[in-house]
């Protein structure tokens, strides 16, 4: 059994704060991503868990056990690096076992353990090779076998994949899926790939300047974002975000104004909303048809053809830039005009926070 808790945890670098009081669970067996922009503070919120950065304020919990003092070797968590950190002169074998030699782990168990995790990590014909003589996909194998032969209570990964090619990336992210099932581990892992971070997660936690933005499953962050960061952050590509304005409210949820004489009734209820009151619209690219409706008319100005899908990106006749999705070769082509449907039960509204605004059921 492995969980964790932090509540209120803080980090200051003299007077600057740089993770604002974070509270969350993470529970025995789940994949937890962190996942937000550059500079939000993923690594530090995991090196403060590894006791690799000292927490300045609120608690860390390990199995009930408030570890905020403990010592990093002591917490029984295992980190994996981006860089790998593999001893040169050190053969697979030992590199895999280093920390199991000076915990003064048996030569006959140490073997074992190394055995056994190169044997999942399909590593066994390359134990007595040096990290030199190997793929950056198998050193990063080893690095997770060093990981592995210390059975930790939490893994924590920091960004493990983002030295690798894009074929190797998608090949371990499903190696690391099927490790996490076959350990039955908890994992901890920082990624700034979202498509990492929505195909492994049982949980992701979205961080934005120190803070969490929301924590949900990916598809709860995905169809309900609590709001505009999220929305934004979480799918590619990006939701569209379009100003608009209310100008009724009734049973139906709010009719919007969205510019150029295109209006909208969202299934949406506020209290706070009212008439006049500046909203976002969010729409998805692939909840907008095109060739079906009369809501925009435009044209395309430029398309993304990957075969399986087609991203096109509409220039509207009332001024809007709209990113629209269709399954398939779509082969409209350029400045071909246009019309657009947007079915408003997909759509979101934020409120001028930025907050999600309820949906009717
Ligand atoms: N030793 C330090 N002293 C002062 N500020 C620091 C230190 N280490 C990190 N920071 C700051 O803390 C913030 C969070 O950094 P962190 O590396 O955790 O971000 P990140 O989300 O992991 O970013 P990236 O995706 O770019 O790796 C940044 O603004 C960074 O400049």
């Amino acid at each position: 059994m492995a969980n964790l808790k932090l509540r209120d945890a803080r980090k200051s670098y003299g007077a600057l704060e740089v993770i604002k009081g974070i509270d969350l669970d993470v529970d025995d067996r789940e994949f937890v991503v962190f996942v937000g922009p550059s500079g939000c503070g993923k690594s530090t919120l995991l090196r403060m868990i590894a006791g690799l950065e000292k927490i300045t304020g609120g608690d860390l919990m390990i199995d009930g056990k408030r570890s905020n003092d403990i010592d990093p070797s002591q917490r029984g968590l295992a980190m994996v690096f981006q860089s790998y950190a593999l001893y040169p002169h050190m053969t697979v074998a030992d590199n895999m076992g280093f920390a199991l030699r000076i915990a003064g782990v048996s030569t006959d168990e140490r073997d074992q353990k190394v055995k056994e995790a190169a044997k999942i990590l399909e590593l066994t014909h390359l134990l007595d090779r040096r990290p030199k003589d190997l793929s950056g996909g198998q050193r990063q194998r080893v690095a997770i076998g060093r990981a592995i032969v210390r059975n930790p209570k939490i893994f924590l990964f920091d960004e493990p994949l983002s030295n690798l090619d894009a074929a190797l990336r998608v090949n371990m992210r499903l190696e690391l899926m099927r490790l996490h099932d076959e350990l039955a581990a908890t994992m901890i892992y920082v990624t700034h790939d979202q498509i990492e971070a929505m195909t492994m997660a049982d949980k992701i936690v979205v961080l934005n300047g120190g803070r969490i933005e929301q924590v949900g499953s990916p598809l709860a962050l995905y169809n309900t974002p609590a709001n505009i960061f999220v929305a934004g952050f979480i799918g590619s590509p990006k939701m569209n975000l379009l100003p608009a304005t209310a100008e009724t409210i009734g049973p139906d949820g709010i009719s919007v104004a969205l510019g150029g004489g295109s209006t909208m009734t969202v299934p949406v209820f506020s209290e706070k909303v009212k008439v006049g009151s500046k909203l976002t619209l969010g729409i998805r690219p692939e909840h907008i048809r095109i060739g079906q409706g009369d809501q925009f008319t435009g044209q395309v100005v430029l398309a993304e053809r990957l075969g399986g899908l087609t991203i096109f990106h509409v220039a509207t006749a009332s001024g809007h830039s709209l990113v629209v999705q269709t399954e398939g070769a779509d082969t409209t082509p350029l400045h071909t005009p246009i019309s657009l449907h947007i079915d408003p039960g997909m759509c979101h509204l934020f409120d001028d926070e930025g907050k999600s605004l309820a949906k009717l059921n």
